[in-house]
């Protein structure tokens, strides 16, 4: 399920905050975008997750529109959870496809034992500490078995160990078929899971290609200092 963006752009209060952009996001591949603070990364994810109002140009999927939203999944860098037990939360979108009991039953035990909440199916996601609720996060976007997910900064204030655990799901999801697009602050865990990258800077595209021509020769001087930790 591939992805194009032509001319798309995305427009507050008058102000250009993303774009025009044109972009091509092939059906496989791990892409992480990066870019500076307010470079347009979480907008342009929005758009290609279909809940940003775009201004101008077209958004076009490989498959029909309803096709695309249904195959993708999101998650938040801050998730909503249901104020109820971990097997509702992971439940939950299980029951809106409308899957038998016993089927969505054997689901959510596999993956909350895949995603380390094994014996916590009945805490309160609540009660979860930052780590597990971000895991529970992607548990409930991978039970349905997305063929794109979409992240944003899922690892932002995690520890290293659930920063790895979280890691670790993400390249099995792929590894297993899922395309995923997410963005980053840190550049050592774009280094370890990219094979792509898309560098954002002020609203726009300013670079995007294979991840090892990126980290090894950004082509840009600006993506070059963005390297280096300088601010740009
Ligand atoms: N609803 C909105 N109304 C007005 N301006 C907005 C709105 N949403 C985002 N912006 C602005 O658009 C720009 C891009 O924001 P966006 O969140 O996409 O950037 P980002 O690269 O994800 O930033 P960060 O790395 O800080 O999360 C920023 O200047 C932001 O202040």
């Amino acid at each position: 399920m591939s992805v194009s963006l032509l001319d798309v752009q995305v427009k507050r209060r008058g102000k250009a905050i993303l774009g025009p952009i044109n972009l091509d996001l092939g059906a496989t591949g791990f892409t992480i975008v990066l870019g500076p603070n307010g470079a347009g990364k979480t907008t342009l994810l929005k758009v290609l997750h279909g809940v940003e109002r775009v201004s101008g140009g077209t958004v076009h999927w490989s498959v029909s529109d309803t096709e695309a939203r249904q195959a993708q999944a999101y998650v938040f860098q801050s998730p909503i959870m249901l104020r109820r037990s971990v097997r509702e939360n992971l439940a939950y979108p299980l029951r809106l496809l409308k899957l038998d009991k016993a089927d969505i039953a054997m689901r959510v035990t596999d993956w909350a034992q895949r995603i380390g909440l094994g014996d916590a199916l009945d805490r309160p996601a609540p009660r979860l500490s930052g780590g597990e609720r971000q895991k529970l996060a992607l548990g409930r976007a991978l039970i349905r078995n997305p063929k794109v997910l979409f992240l944003d900064e899922p690892c932002a204030n995690l520890d290293g160990r659930s920063t790895r655990e979280i890691e670790a799901l993400l390249l099995d999801a792929h590894t297993a078929g899922t395309r995923i697009i997410m963005t980053t602050h840190d550049l050592g865990q774009a280094r370890r899971l990219a094979s792509d990258v898309v560098f954002m800077l002020n609203g726009g595209l300013h670079e995007q290609g294979p991840a090892s021509d990126f980290f090894v020769a950004a082509q840009t001087a600006e993506a070059q200092a963005f390297l280096n930790g300088d601010i740009v």
